[in-house]
């Protein structure tokens, strides 16, 4: 077994996690403390925006009217078939209670969070479909109050396509706030918003380092930053169609790696000498990022075998993977770490992004290895109840006293202790530990 890397990645996209560790600590100390003037300080300094912060309905059906009649549908069209997929996903997790042994009932239940604290990113592109993925699961969780937050364009305010999302689905607030400024507003409560239980939504460094050290304090979906994406290939896939899904998630920004791996050099060496002509014909700012993701962080790896393939792909847990290759239900076993998979030619991560249903915000930086994407499960507090007769109170009791006792804990075990003396007085019970030889 070998892997040869044709094109190796000279940055990892962490590089500078200490750095903005400290940046994003330092807003978000000066937001605790100054409240609402701080962030908006900042909006003034990163977005250099003075406008209005909580959009009004009026701005809101203000924005719905710029919109052509097509472009709406295509949002409801998509709308639709992710509030349909957060359906089928609430379906899966249910109420349930058990007679574990007699007497003695134990249930869960599924709670959602009341305050969701959604994000929405527009720094580089104006990310509606975020705004979409975000507010419809929380809506489907059943969130009590759900705001949102977007950056604000200089002097002109939100993107009038992701407000008319944001109200479509269900938005109960609408920010014109964006980086950490935005994900401390949701936090702390600032500008009349509920304090959020969960932040949840996709970001740059920033944002996603904002949530992090916020984690604990409030719930986040998972660690949401720069895209990543990797094409697994054999010598049936399309090197054009390779190469295209490549400088397309490439394009999101200077840190996002794209990475294919395959066991067809011909395939490879066709892909990596087109990969910078197709990115030569991506409008400038595109091109300039998928530039620089290109040459900064992309890897094209040659393998062996498919299961070296397959085993690539879970070291790097990438958010996005696809598989251009035959026996697609083989890979579909096998995989293991990723945070949405695309199986064949016929599908694309683009199609995920927008459209398709799936969530769009998933796990980065190979967060994939211990987590899955948004979902409506991410706003649901799978919470536990128990209750008992005094029967069935009777051995547990038992058994928790001596536990206690043994562990050291003689207050709970005289909570066991009380309850076997008033429910059974006539017996008498054994509930000393006994202490392992
Ligand atoms: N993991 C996922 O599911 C998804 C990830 N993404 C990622 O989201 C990101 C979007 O990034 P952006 O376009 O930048 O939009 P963004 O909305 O995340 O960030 C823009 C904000 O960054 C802040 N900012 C800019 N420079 C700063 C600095 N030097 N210090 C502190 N704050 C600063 C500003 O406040 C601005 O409002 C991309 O990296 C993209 O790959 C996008 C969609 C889904
Ligand atoms: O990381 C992601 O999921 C993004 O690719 C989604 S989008 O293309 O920015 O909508
Ligand atoms: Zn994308």
């Amino acid at each position: 077994m070998s892997v040869t890397y044709l094109k190796k990645a000279a940055r990892v996209s962490t590089a500078d996690a200490g750095e903005t560790q400290k940046i994003v600590q330092n807003i978000l100390s000066e937001i605790e403390t100054g409240g609402e003037d701080a962030a908006l300080a900042y909006a003034a300094k990163f977005d250099r925006y003075e406008g209005n912060i909580v959009l009004t309905r009026d701005e809101i059906d203000a924005a719905a009217s710029r919109l052509s009649q097509r472009l709406k549908d295509d949002i409801r069209f998509a709308h639709d078939n992710v509030r349909r997929f957060a359906e089928a996903q609430k379906e899966t997790i249910r109420d349930f209670q058990t007679e574990i042994q007699p007497g003695l009932v134990l249930g869960q239940k599924a709670i959602p969070c009341q305050a969701a604290g959604c994000y929405a990113p527009g720094g580089r592109y104006s990310h509606v479909a975020s705004a979409l993925m975000t507010v419809t699961t929380a809506k489907v969780a059943g969130c009590g109050h759900i705001a949102v937050c977007s950056p604000p364009r200089p002097g002109a305010g939100l993107n009038p396509a992701i407000v008319y999302t944001a109200d479509l689905c269900g938005a109960d607030q609408i920010l014109a706030l964006g980086g950490v400024q935005g994900i401390a507003a949701m936090a702390f409560g600032l500008f009349g918003l509920p304090k959020a239980d969960i932040l949840v939504g996709p970001g740059n460094q920033f944002v996603a380092e904002a949530k992090r050290l916020l984690f604990g304090r409030v719930g986040i979906d998972m660690f949401a930053g720069p895209t990543d994406s990797m094409i697994l290939a054999d010598a049936t896939a399309d090197p054009e169609i390779v190469a295209w899904d490549l400088v397309g998630q490439a394009e999101h920004g200077y840190n996002s790696p794209v990475w294919l791996v395959t066991d067809h050099r011909p395939l490879a060496e066709k892909v990596m000498s087109r990969v910078p002509e197709l990115i030569a014909t991506l409008p400038e700012v595109n091109a300039s990022n998928a530039a620089d993701a290109w040459r900064d962080y992309a890897e094209i790896i040659l393998c062996d075998s498919r299961e070296e393939i397959a085993a690539t792909a879970d070291r790097y847990a990438p958010e996005h993977l696809t598989v251009q290759a035959g026996e697609l239900d083989w890979w579909l076993d096998r995989l293991a770490c990723y945070g949405s998979l695309f199986l064949g030619e016929e599908t694309t991560v683009a199609f995920g992004d927008k459209a398709s249903g799936t969530n769009h915000v998933l796990p980065t930086s190979g967060a994939a290895r211990y987590t899955g994407g948004l979902s409506v499960h991410k706003y649901m507090k799978l919470v536990t109840w128990q209750r008992a007769t005094r029967e069935g109170a009777k051995p547990i009791a038992e058994a928790t006293a001596r536990i206690s006792r043994l562990e050291g804990m003689e207050g709970h075990a005289r909570t066991a202790d009380i309850r076997l003396a008033k429910y059974f007085p006539t017996e008498t019970f054994q509930l000393d530990a006994e202490v392992p030889a």
